[in-house]
């Protein structure tokens, strides 16, 4: 059993990270932190979670409690996986992070994006960026795994294939995105509240969103060149979910985008390519860990539409990491995610 320790265990990634991981036949979770809920039983926070979790407390642990795990899962706001990191690595024990710290290549960059210092540089050239897609290879021996975004795990699932056989015109790729609430996390936002997200759908980050030198770095890497991204994210009234429509010019009419992309991800285990005409819906992948891709030419013209959806709590954070872990651990990848999406 590989035993493992979840930093963050009260927010929703961290609670998510519990669900998948009661039924993951190869680990356990023996350690689960918490500041604010320190002494609470998993149990009695979380009464869905009762039975498989009876005597698991949150709790304030020294650093060699973390250690003594195989594997230590942040799912914490920025900056704290940097402060932890290399203590953890050093005593031989694996980090998955499901935050930002180690997504970004330049710490330079990092720092203008988040707004602080970046608390460890050393550790970039170790990290590896965790979307399994592009990285199985190199994850499979990494110590260290940046988790990507939920937005960046959509909008580059969507567009990989195109991007990466040069069939998008770099100088032009729009990716309109929405969002479920809980993508910004369990703390107390005005934002989040029924009241103003309830009923109600609102652009953010237009002028430039932390997410937006996430996804070029990752369409820069497959392409060998840059890429002009415009990313606009919006919230809506749901509370798991991400819809990314995005939008490119093709450079090469012959080829068959809905065959590309059916060959592409054809051995992916969590992607799944619609067939031609049907659109893929937020709630066909709600509590599962998958993104479902429409490809489209509308009237055969010159701009493509490719749609992914997947659930920003799953494909997009603690399923992703429970895969990363599956692929570090050499377990089988789905070890775990078997989990059939909820409708309605
Ligand atoms: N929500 C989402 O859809 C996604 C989130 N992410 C990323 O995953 C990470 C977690 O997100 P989410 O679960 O939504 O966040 P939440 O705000 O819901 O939870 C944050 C958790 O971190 C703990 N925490 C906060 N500050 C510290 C600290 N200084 N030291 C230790 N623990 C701390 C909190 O518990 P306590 O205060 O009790 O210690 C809480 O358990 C974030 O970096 C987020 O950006 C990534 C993809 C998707
Ligand atoms: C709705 C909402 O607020 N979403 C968050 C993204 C959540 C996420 O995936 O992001 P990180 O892991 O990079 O923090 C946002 O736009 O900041």
């Amino acid at each position: 059993m590989i035993k493992v320790a979840i930093v963050g265990g009260t927010g929703y990634t961290g609670v998510e990270l519990l669900r998948l991981l009661a039924l993951h036949p190869h680990a356990r979770v023996e350690v689960i932190t918490s500041r604010s809920e320190e002494g609470v039983r998993v149990a009695d926070m979380y009464p869905n979670l009762r039975e498989h979790y009876p005597i698991l407390t949150f709790s304030v642990p020294e650093v060699e409690t973390l250690t003594a795990c195989d594997v230590v899962f942040f799912a914490t706001p920025h900056g704290v996986a940097h402060s932890l990191a290399d203590e953890i690595l050093q005593a031989g024990t694996r980090v998955i992070d499901l935050s930002a710290d180690f997504r970004l290549e330049d710490s330079e960059e990092w720092t203008q994006w988040y707004g602080q210092p970046h608390g460890a540089p050393h550790l970039l050239s170790e990290a590896v960026y965790g979307l399994p897609e592009v990285n199985r290879d190199v994850i499979k021996d990494a110590r260290l795994v940046a988790v990507p975004g939920c937005y960046p795990t959509a909008v580059q699932l969507a567009l990989l294939p195109l991007v990466e056989q040069g069939l998008a015109d770099p100088k032009q790729i729009i990716a309109s995105c929405a969002s479920g609430v809980s993508g910004a996390g369990r703390g107390t936002k005005l934002g989040s509240l029924f009241c103003e997200a309830g009923e109600n759908m609102v652009a953010y980050g237009v002028n430039g969103h932390r997410h937006l030198p996430e996804i070029k770095q990752g369409l820069r890497r497959v392409a060998g060149k840059s890429v002009n991204l415009t990313f606009v994210p919006h919230l809506v009234p749901m509370i798991r979910g991400i819809h990314a429509t995005t939008y490119a010019t093709v450079t090469d009419h012959s080829v068959d985008l809905q065959a590309l992309y059916e060959q592409y991800y054809r051995d992916e285990p969590f992607v799944d390519i619609l067939p031609a005409g049907v659109f893929p819906q937020t709630r066909s992948v709600k509590g599962a860990n998958m993104c479902r891709i429409a490809v489209q030419r509308p009237q055969n013209g010159d701009v493509v539409v490719v749609m992914a959806a997947i659930d920003n709590l799953v494909k997009g954070a603690s399923g992703q990491a429970v895969q990363n872990m599956n692929i570090m651990f050499g377990l089988e990848e789905n070890s775990g995610l078997q989990t059939v999406a909820l409708i309605p």
